[in-house]
């Protein structure tokens, strides 16, 4: 089955049931360093997930590593061009959970994403993404501890699909031709415009079953955090792409409302209830107004309409939903991505699931890994039905590769929910820790001990971090 790897002597295989993952004692898990600052993380992340799952279990558990490669190493390994090689899609497949660190990708031309790759190859769905404090990391924010957030970004899909075409080819102006004359022309909507000839063109694939999915996991997980953090928010740019960011908005809501009906609100819903719980009396008419800004400048269709809204969810959830049961339920809302951009920094206290796309979750992820002390403290998952792999939400940095320098955080945290996801939550809390001591007692990485106060001087290296963190288990 391998050509130039061999499995684990030791260990056996992950499988699923359900789409739940069954562990055994002594699991093979198959990691891939990495490019750039990877072969300073790995390292560092490996130590400290051995420790802890030491630890925590003695002889009892352990994680039998499986290398595999991908990125420079697999080309050192497997020849020119060979970044992915089968043995490693194999290994992933066979094993049902990887690690890695972070892969290279050129920008303009070369190869397209690894990264991106293995989550469409493996069908991972769900990016998960937790930003979380831990007191005592320095930030550029006032009030980082506010913010609590986990980015549930659809991961294979969107702009990342890579189907685009560069100015000037073949396919490019073939394509703007025939939108040019034909189906532009016959969408009215589209009225005069016209694509310049010396445009590149990309699509934008968002489907139903896709948003869907990634929704359904979202609300999933909000029912197992505690109530006040039980928030889905829906983040699109569904007032510019209508068809594709705004669906995503309505089928999310579709989905919350149909298949989590007993289980969710949305935030229309809830002010058309709390409106009739304060005043009993209020008519369709005043709860229309009530919930719908300009709504006398409205048409009378378009009031007819929001009044219909609010006649059907009396009609449908009151008895379920109504006399504030709603506050148990899972709030459903959706703010426009630019906006939630500046909501996480000024009202983050407000939000818990952020459940978006892949372009606005990339972006939103950095942005709000960044509140609670940048890219070295960015954890991140891809999770799907029979699959996951664990990986951060920063990149190879090459500056730092192979200085021993930069923050091996982001990884070990990513090894944490590894061992969540697996059920080894002991070492999990472990690892959770050791971070939280070893960054309470000043002793970071450059990344962080710059931006303490007074700084830290000198940081900790990659390694030494690692080694703090063990420290700090007993
Ligand atoms: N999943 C993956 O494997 C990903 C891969 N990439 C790829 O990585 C490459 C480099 O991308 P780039 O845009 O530079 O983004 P990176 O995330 O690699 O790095 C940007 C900056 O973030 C900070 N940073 C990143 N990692 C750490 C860390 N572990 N500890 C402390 N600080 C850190 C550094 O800031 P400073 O120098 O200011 O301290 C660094 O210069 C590209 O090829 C990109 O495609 C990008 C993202 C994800
Ligand atoms: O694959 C890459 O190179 C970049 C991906 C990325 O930025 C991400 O997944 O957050
Ligand atoms: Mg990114």
């Amino acid at each position: 089955m391998y050509d130039k790897i061999s499995p684990c002597q030791t260990g056996s295989a992950i499988t699923y049931k359900d789409g739940q993952p069954i562990v055994p004692d002594n699991p093979i898990i198959p990691f891939i360093r990495g490019d750039g600052t990877g072969v300073d993380i790995w390292p560092a992340a490996q130590k400290v997930i051995d420790s802890a799952v030491q630890y925590a279990y003695g002889a009892d558990r352990s994680i039998s590593w499986f290398k595999i490669y991908a990125g420079d190493e697999a080309c050192e390994k497997y020849g020119t061009y060979q970044y992915l090689p089968q043995d490693t899609l194999n290994a992933i497949k066979e094993y049902g959970i990887a690690i890695k660190g972070p892969l290279t990708t050129p920008v303009g031309g070369g190869i397209r994403s690894l990264n991106v790759a293995l989550r469409q190859i493996n069908d991972l769905y769900a990016c998960v993404r937790p930003c979380k404090y831990y007191p005592g990391t320095p930030s550029p924010h006032k009030t980082p501890e506010k913010l609590d957030v986990i980015v549930y970004r659809e991961n294979t899909e969107d702009i990342y699909l890579g189907i685009e075409w560069p100015k000037g080819s073949e396919v490019a102006e073939k394509l703007i031709t025939l939108l040019n004359q034909d189906l532009i022309p016959a969408t009215p909507e589209h009225g005069k415009k016209q694509i310049p000839l010396d445009a590149g063109i990309g699509i934008k694939p968002i489907s139903k079953t896709g948003s869907q999915r990634l929704v359904r996991r979202a609300i999933q997980h909000a029912l197992r955090l505690p109530k006040s953090k039980q928030m889905v928010t829906l983040v699109h740019k569904g007032n510019i792409m209508k068809y594709t960011e705004g669906a995503f908005r309505d089928w999310g809501y579709e989905l919350a409302t149909t298949e989590f009906r007993a289980e969710c609100i949305t935030e229309r819903e809830s002010w058309i209830l709390s409106n009739k719980e304060q005043n009993p009396d209020i008519t369709l008419e005043e709860n229309a107004r009530a919930i719908e800004p300009g709504y006398d400048a409205l048409t009378p269709e378009k009031q007819a309409k929001v009044i219909q809204e609010v006649e059907n969810v009396l009609n449908s959830i009151w008895d379920s939903h109504g006399q504030g049961q709603w506050q148990d339920k899972v709030m459903v809302n959706d703010r426009i991505a630019d906006s939630i951009f500046q909501q996480i920094q000024t009202r983050p206290a407000e939000y818990s699931i952020l459940a978006t796309m892949n372009l606005n979750g990339d972006y939103l992820s950095d942005a709000a890994a960044a509140m609670v002390g940048g890219l070295g403290m960015g954890p991140g998952a891809n999770i799907g039905d029979t699959c996951a792999i664990f990986e951060a939400t920063h990149g190879t940095a090459p500056k730092h590769a192979g200085l021993d320098r930069v923050n091996p955080g982001s990884v070990i945290l990513s090894g944490v929910m590894m061992l969540e996801y697996m059920g080894w939550q002991e070492a999990a809390d472990l690892i959770k820790k050791g971070i939280s001591d070893a960054i309470a007692n000043r002793e970071v990485t450059y990344d962080l001990a710059r931006m303490m106060t007074p700084p830290v001087e000198p940081p900790l290296k990659c390694s030494e971090f690692a080694e703090a963190i063990i420290k700090y288990f007993s």
